[in-house]
C-alpha cells in the first residue's frame, strides 16, 4: 500500500493516476517509494523535519541563496512567518512549496527538509520546539540566532 498521507487520484487530462499527499499537499506521478522511505521510524532518538526560514537584519547570517544582503526588521520577518503559517493552515499552499520559494535556508532546495537529526544538531530553541511537535504537526513561530522559523516534524 501506499505511505501514509499518500492516495492515489486519477488526472482527467491524461486519463492516468498520480499520487497526492493530503498533509503536504504535493502531488507526483511516479508512486512515492515503498513503505522504506516515507514511513520508516526515525533512527533512536531522531526525528526529521522541514522548515520554513525567513532572516532578518539581526540573523547571524544575514544572507541567503534568495539576497545577498538581508535588511528587513525581525517585525517584518515574523509578518512574513505568519502569513506563510496561514496560507499552509487555510490549505492555500503547500508548507513544501512555500519553502522552496520563501525560505532562507538552503534547504529550500529541498522543500525545506533537513532530514533526520538528533539533539546536540540543531540550535536549542529550534531542537526544543521540534522534539516538542507530533509528526505532522506544525509550529508556531520559533526563533533562534539564525531568524524566525516555522518547522514541519514529517518522521
Ligand atoms: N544537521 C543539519 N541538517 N545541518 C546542520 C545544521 C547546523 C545547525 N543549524 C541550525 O541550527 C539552523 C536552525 C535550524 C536549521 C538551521 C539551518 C541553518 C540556518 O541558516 P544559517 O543561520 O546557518 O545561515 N542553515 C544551515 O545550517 C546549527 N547547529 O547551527
Amino acid at each position: 500500500g501506499l505511505p501514509p498521507n499518500w492516495e492515489v487520484r486519477v488526472s482527467r487530462s491524461r486519463g492516468i493516476n498520480y499520487y497526492y499527499n493530503r498533509v503536504t499537499r504535493e502531488s507526483r506521478w511516479e508512486p512515492p517509494e515503498s513503505q522504506q522511505e516515507s514511513s520508516a521510524p526515525p533512527p533512536s532518538g531522531q526525528v526529521r523535519a522541514s522548515h520554513i526560514l525567513v532572516k532578518h537584519r539581526d540573523s547571524r547570517r544575514p544572507s541567503s541563496w534568495k539576497e545577498e544582503n538581508i535588511t528587513r526588521s525581525k517585525e517584518e520577518a515574523l509578518d512574513l512567518i505568519q502569513e506563510y503559517r496561514r496560507l499552509i493552515e487555510t490549505k492555500a499552499e503547500s508548507f513544501e512549496d512555500l519553502a522552496k520559494i520563501h525560505s532562507d535556508c538552503s534547504s529550500a532546495k529541498r522543500g525545506g527538509d533537513l532530514g533526520f537529526f538528533g539533539r546536540g544538531a540543531m540550535q536549542k530553541p529550534f531542537e526544543d520546539a521540534t522534539f516538542d511537535l507530533e509528526v505532522n504537526q506544525m509550529s508556531e513561530p520559533v526563533w533562534t540566532d539564525s531568524g524566525v522559523h516555522i518547522i514541519l516534524r514529517t518522521a
